[in-house]
C-alpha cells in the first residue's frame, strides 16, 4: 500500500469542506484567495485556489509546489503553460458546478417570462459555448419544448452539424446566453466577443445573458449599447473588471449579480472534491473519500411539483435569483474600494443554496408530455 506523504497544502479559505478531504495528506493552511502570494507558499507542496487568485510564474517560483489545483470549471486565472514547463501537476474541476449555472439560467428566464408576460415557448434561445454548461442548458430548455440555436466554432471544427455562426444567433434568437471560457487569443478567442460593433445588432427586445466571464462582453460598449437601446434586457452575473463593476451597467440590468450562478453548495463542494480526487490520482493514493461524505444533506429533502411551471414557486425555495440581485443592488454604488470588498463579502458570506437535482422529487403528474420527467427531474440523487 502506497504511504500517504506528509504534504503542506495552502488554500484559499473560500474553498469547502477542506478539513475532510485534504487533512489527512499532512499540514492544511488557508489565505486570502485574492491575496495569496509567494510569501504564503514558501513551503507550500501543493496550492489549492478558485477564480480570483492568478496562478502563475510571479506566484510559484522559488516555491517547491508541485500540484496546483483550481475547484473552479474556468482556468482562465491559470498560466497552464507555464505548469506544464515547470513540469507542475494541474487539475482544475470541469463540470462541478455546471447544474448550478444552468439552474442560475433557467430561474431568471422563468422569472423575466412571468413578469414581462412572454411564453418561453415563443422564443429561440440562442447557446454561445456548448460545453457542459451550454449542452446542458440545451437539453434542459430543449426538455421544456423551448427552441435553441448554437454556437459553438471549436465543435463546429470538429463536428460539422448544425451549429450558427455568432452573426447568424444575433440577428435570428430571442434570447442569447454566453457559457463560453474567457479566451485572449488563438483561432477562436472569446475577449470582447461581443463588442461594439455586434452588440448594436441584437433583435429587438432581445434578452443577453452573461454568465461565462465578464470580459467576454465589453462592457463599456454594452453599457452605451443598453442606453441607446431600451428594449434590451440584460441578465449579468459576471463583469468585466471583477470586483469592481459598473454601477451604470447593473443599474440598466433586469438582473444582476456578483459572479454567483455557479455557487450552489453541491457546486462548490463538488469542485473541492474533485481536486481531492486529482491529488489522489497523482500521489497513487486511493480515492477513500466519495462526495457524498462531504456533501451534507439539504434541508430541503423534497418537492412535490405537477410541471416546470410549478418550478417557478420552489425556485424561490431552491434558488431566486433576485435575492442576490437585491444583495448586489446595494453594493454597487458604494465607491470602488469599499465596493470591492463588499463585491467579495457578497461571495465569501454566500448563503446555502442547493441544486435541484440533489432533492428528491415528486412528480405528481406522470403524463408521458409532463416536462419535468423530460427534464430528468424525476430522478434523484447527487451526481458526482
Ligand atoms: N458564472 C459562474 O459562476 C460560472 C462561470 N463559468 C464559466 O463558464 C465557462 C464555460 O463552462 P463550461 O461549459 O463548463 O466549459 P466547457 O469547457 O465545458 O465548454 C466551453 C465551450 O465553449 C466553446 N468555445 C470556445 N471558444 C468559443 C468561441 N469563440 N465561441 C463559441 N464557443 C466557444 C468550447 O468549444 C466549449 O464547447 C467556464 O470556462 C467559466 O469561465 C463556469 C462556471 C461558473
Ligand atoms: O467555476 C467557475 O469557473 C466559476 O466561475 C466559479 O463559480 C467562480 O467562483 P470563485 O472561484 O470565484 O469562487
Amino acid at each position: 500500500m502506497t504511504a500517504v506523504p506528509h504534504l503542506t497544502i495552502v488554500a484559499d479559505e473560500n474553498i469547502p469542506a477542506l478539513a475532510p478531504l485534504f487533512q489527512r495528506f499532512g499540514t492544511l493552511r488557508t489565505c486570502a484567495g485574492r491575496s495569496m502570494r509567494a510569501e504564503d507558499l514558501k513551503d507550500a507542496d501543493v496550492v489549492l485556489v478558485r477564480s480570483v487568485t492568478r496562478v502563475n510564474q510571479a506566484l510559484l517560483a522559488g516555491t517547491p509546489v508541485r500540484f496546483v489545483g483550481t475547484a473552479t470549471i474556468g482556468t482562465d486565472h491559470i498560466d497552464q503553460d507555464w505548469l506544464r514547463q515547470q513540469g507542475i501537476g494541474f487539475s482544475s474541476a470541469p463540470g462541478c458546478n455546471a447544474d448550478s449555472v444552468v439552474e442560475y439560467v433557467l430561474s431568471s428566464l422563468l422569472q423575466l417570462a412571468f413578469e414581462q408576460r412572454f411564453n418561453l415557448l415563443d422564443k429561440v434561445v440562442g447557446i454561445v459555448g456548448v460545453g457542459n454548461v451550454g449542452g446542458r442548458l440545451q437539453q434542459r430548455l430543449q426538455a421544456l419544448g423551448i427552441r435553441v440555436c448554437l454556437c459553438d466554432p471549436p465543435r463546429q471544427a470538429v463536428e460539422g452539424g448544425d451549429f450558427l455562426s455568432l452573426d447568424q444567433m444575433l440577428v435570428e434568437v430571442d434570447i442569447l446566453a454566453l457559457h463560453t471560457p474567457l479566451i485572449q487569443s488563438g483561432e477562436w478567442p472569446t475577449y470582447h466577443l461581443l463588442n461594439a460593433e455586434n452588440l448594436p445588432r441584437l433583435k429587438q427586445n432581445a434578452i443577453l445573458l452573461n454568465a461565462g466571464r465578464g470580459p467576454v462582453i465589453d462592457n463599456t460598449a454594452l453599457l452605451e449599447v443598453s442606453l441607446a437601446r431600451p428594449d434590451l434586457t440584460l441578465v449579468m452575473d459576471v463583469w468585466e473588471h471583477e470586483p469592481a463593476v459598473c454601477a451604470r451597467l447593473a443599474e440598466r440590468c433586469a438582473i444582476a449579480t456578483p459572479h454567483i450562478a455557479g455557487y450552489s453548495l453541491d457546486g462548490k463542494i463538488r469542485g473541492t472534491w474533485m481536486l481531492y480526487r486529482a491529488l489522489c490520482e497523482q500521489l497513487g493514493l486511493p480515492v477513500e473519500t466519495e462526495l457524498k461524505d462531504v456533501l451534507p444533506a439539504s434541508s430541503v429533502r423534497s418537492l412535490t411539483l405537477t410541471d416546470a411551471e410549478d418550478l417557478l414557486t420552489p425556485a424561490r425555495l431552491v434558488y431566486d435569483p433576485y435575492r442576490d440581485d437585491r444583495a448586489f443592488r446595494k453594493i454597487v454604488h458604494l465607491p470602488e474600494a469599499e465596493q470591492r470588498q463588499a463585491f467579495d463579502r457578497l461571495r465569501r458570506e454566500y448563503p446555502e443554496r442547493r441544486e435541484y437535482c440533489t432533492l428528491q422529487l415528486a412528480i405528481e403528474d406522470d403524463t408521458p408530455g409532463n416536462h419535468l420527467r423530460a427534464m430528468g427531474f424525476a430522478t434523484a440523487g447527487v451526481n458526482s
